[in-house]
């Protein structure tokens, strides 16, 4: 799939721009806070309907102004797709796919897939569990809609369920309130593992093989879910018996969960373990092993994305050139290859591409380079 053409109005410092984009590489450079990042981020934004850089849709709309509106189009195997995008001041989204108004997120995510890497992602390894569980439901969001539910159900329940343990403690609520949201917790948080579980089985070989190559044969990668009883949970991966295995770890530590005030055990505590040949790579790998784990996570993303929907997803390469260094620059560039379209935000020209365009940013503005 390719993003042929984006429509921006009124996003961050861009006033009214129309950009025609390469269906391969598309390099954004530019001096530093001259809109580059914003763009992907405008880019991002049709595909999750979030900015990538957590910031909220009111920090989009540029200063001044009262709303924002984006609109891409879409070339994909199965046709030509258009979605329309709008936020105002008073809060308003507008949705639209093919000119026809759209009022549910899923029915517009996964129209434009893509995955983003940036400098923190090279993180991904070296930071703590959040950051991983954040990089396995991100692409689980975008190729399961109905996950994305699940999660954001999940997040109320373990918020309410927190405040109740809380007030138990303080003696304001009996303990018995917790039976209802042990339910809850055990029957969407069972959902999730299981659903992790199976991407997980798919993914992990995906990266195995990329890490493979980047290390040319030298290092082996192992990825496993980690959760709570883990080798019952890795069994038994029908939903009933991770069901079961939630509720019993919940009734078993409730007093201490009642002392903490928060829930102990759930999806929004695992982890994915990464091992290569055979050391935790999380907290012994070197520099070097950590960033090359976290580009075969990235890259298996690409080959996951592609395996699921039948075509590669758009790359978004936010400022990661200068932070790789020439062996994996041209093993990302390498798989890019001819075959996903790609762009890129740099501040230098350091790496060579076969096909593609240079924009140059300033101020907002847009000038194509001959290359
Ligand atoms: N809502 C907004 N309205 C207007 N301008 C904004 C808004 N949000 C951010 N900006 C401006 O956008 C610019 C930053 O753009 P961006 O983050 O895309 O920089 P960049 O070109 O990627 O730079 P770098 O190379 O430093 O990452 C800043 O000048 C900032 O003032």
């Amino acid at each position: 799939m390719n993003l042929s053409k984006l429509v921006l109005k009124n996003f961050r410092n861009y006033g009214t721009k129309e950009i025609d984009f390469h269906p391969l590489v598309n390099v954004i450079t530019g001096l530093n806070a001259q809109g580059k990042s914003n763009l992907l981020e405008a880019i991002g934004y049709l595909s999750t309907l979030s900015s990538f850089r957590g910031a909220k849709d009111l920090d989009m709309v540029r200063w001044g102004c009262p709303y924002f509106f984006l609109e891409g189009l879409i070339k994909k195997n199965t046709g030509d797709y258009t979605i329309s995008l709008g936020y105002n001041l008073e809060n308003k989204k507008l949705l639209k796919v093919n000119g026809s108004a759209r009022k549910k997120f899923n029915e517009v995510l996964g129209i434009l897939n893509s995955v983003v890497f940036s400098p923190e992602d090279l993180n991904i390894v070296k930071l703590g569990p959040a950051a991983r569980r954040k990089y396995l439901d991100g692409e689980m969001m975008q190729l399961f809609p109905t996950y994305y539910f699940t999660l954001m159900q999940y997040q109320k329940i373990i918020q309410q369920r927190n405040n109740l343990l809380k007030e138990i403690r303080e003696k304001k609520q009996q303990e018995e309130m917790l039976d209802i949201w042990d339910e809850q917790l055990g029957e969407n948080g069972a959902k999730i593992i299981k659903k992790r579980l199976e991407v997980l089985q798919k993914l992990a070989p995906l990266a195995r093989l990329t890490h493979r190559k980047i290390t040319e044969g030298e290092e082996e990668l192992e990825i496993t879910y980690e959760s709570v009883d883990q080798e019952e949970i890795l069994k038994k991966i029908t939903w009933e018996k991770i069901k079961e295995i939630l509720h019993t770890m919940i009734r078993e530590n409730r007093k201490n969960e009642i002392i903490k005030g928060v829930s102990l055990f759930g999806p929004h505590r695992d982890d994915l373990k990464l091992m290569v040949n055979g050391i935790d790579v999380r907290k012994f790998g070197s520099q070097g092993q950590q960033r090359t784990t976290a580009l075969s996570l990235k890259m298996a993303e690409l080959e996951l994305m592609k395996s699921e929907t039948g075509e590669y997803p758009i790359l978004l390469l936010d400022d990661v050139m200068s932070e790789l260094d020439e062996k994996r620059r041209s093993h990302l560039i390498a798989m890019m290859g001819d075959k996903i379209q790609t762009f890129i935000t740099t501040t230098d020209m350091a790496f060579h591409f076969r096909e593609g365009q240079v924009m140059k940013v300033f101020q907002g503005e847009i000038k194509y380079l001959n290359v």
